[in-house]
């Protein structure tokens, strides 16, 4: 595990997982902003879409932040689309909805960037009309594969969750054409109800990046670090190996070795 700071890690199963560890949030925002900055500058010079997948929770103020503030000529919102991880299955105003969340910190000339979950009565039909809506800008060569997302921002739970794939319920019905999204019905994190994208797209991702901060997420930091499979976050390695974790100091407690500076570390702050 290669630490940014100046902090040289285990190389794990001859992988290396880049971490990057803030000191506080603006240090993050910034760390993010780079992160985007180095892979928008490559990925512009592709063709396509540029998908980046976010999630919920308390990741919607960090990157949005971290996007809005990457240099203007990186931003091409023709070709950047934005979609959800996984949604809750509420109503786009809902307090829980994740893709709320994001539009009231996007201004309103770049809501078309996301890719919308629509929302139906069933969560099931939800699952398959937002499958649809992926396919409009992900069709990957082949039908029948999963699509090759270029950036997946994760967070996960203290319990190991990523996504809406939680430990013990990683086995999710197939209920699409393509299995790119599933649903869960009694989600261990409320609300219970929710899409998910699934595994196999995860691991296909040409790049992931999470999000943890916080003492609760360190043992899901170490569980990453020494592959516990049993941990669907620790699953959520790109076949790729481009894996970068985004920590601050009371969550990279979690990777062995390093000199933890608890102590003097400051309170975790609030993402
Ligand atoms: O919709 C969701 O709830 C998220 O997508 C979920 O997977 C989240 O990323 C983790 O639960 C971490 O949430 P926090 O970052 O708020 O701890």
């Amino acid at each position: 595990m290669c630490l940014s700071n100046g902090y040289e890690g285990d190389v794990i199963d001859n992988m290396k997982t880049e971490v990057k560890v803030s000191a506080d949030e603006e240090e993050l925002v910034a760390q993010l902003r780079n992160y985007l900055t180095e892979k928008l500058t490559y990925l512009l010079e592709q063709n396509g879409t540029i998908s980046i997948g976010v999630s919920g929770g308390s990741m919607p103020k960090v990157f949005s932040e971290a996007l809005l503030s990457v240099a203007p000529e990186l931003l091409n919102w023709k070709r950047i689309r934005i979609f959800m991880v996984d949604e809750r299955h509420v109503p786009r105003d809902h307090e829980d909805s994740n893709l709320g969340a994001y539009l009231q910190l996007f201004p309103q000339e770049l809501h078309h960037v996301f890719i919308p979950v629509p929302i139906s009565k069933q969560v099931v039909h939800t699952a398959q009309a937002y499958e649809i809506n992926l396919r409009k800008y992900l069709l990957p060569e082949q039908l029948n594969t999963y699509p090759r997302f270029d950036i997946l921002f994760l967070g996960a739970g203290p319990d190991g969750h990523t996504a809406s794939i939680f430990p013990g319920k990683e086995q999710l019905e197939k209920i699409t054409d393509l299995n790119w999204v599933s649903v869960i019905t009694d989600s261990p994190k409320p609300p219970p109800s929710r899409v998910t994208i699934t595994m196999p797209c995860i691991l296909n991702a040409k790049n992931v990046a999470f999000i943890l901060t916080g003492a609760n997420k360190r043992d899901v930091v170490r569980a990453i670090h020494e592959g516990d499979k049993s941990i669907p976050a620790a699953q959520a390695r790109p076949m790729n190996n481009k894996l970068t974790l985004f920590l601050d100091e009371h969550a990279a407690a979690g990777v062995p070795n390093r000199e933890s500076s608890e102590s003097e570390s400051p309170p975790p702050f609030d993402t």
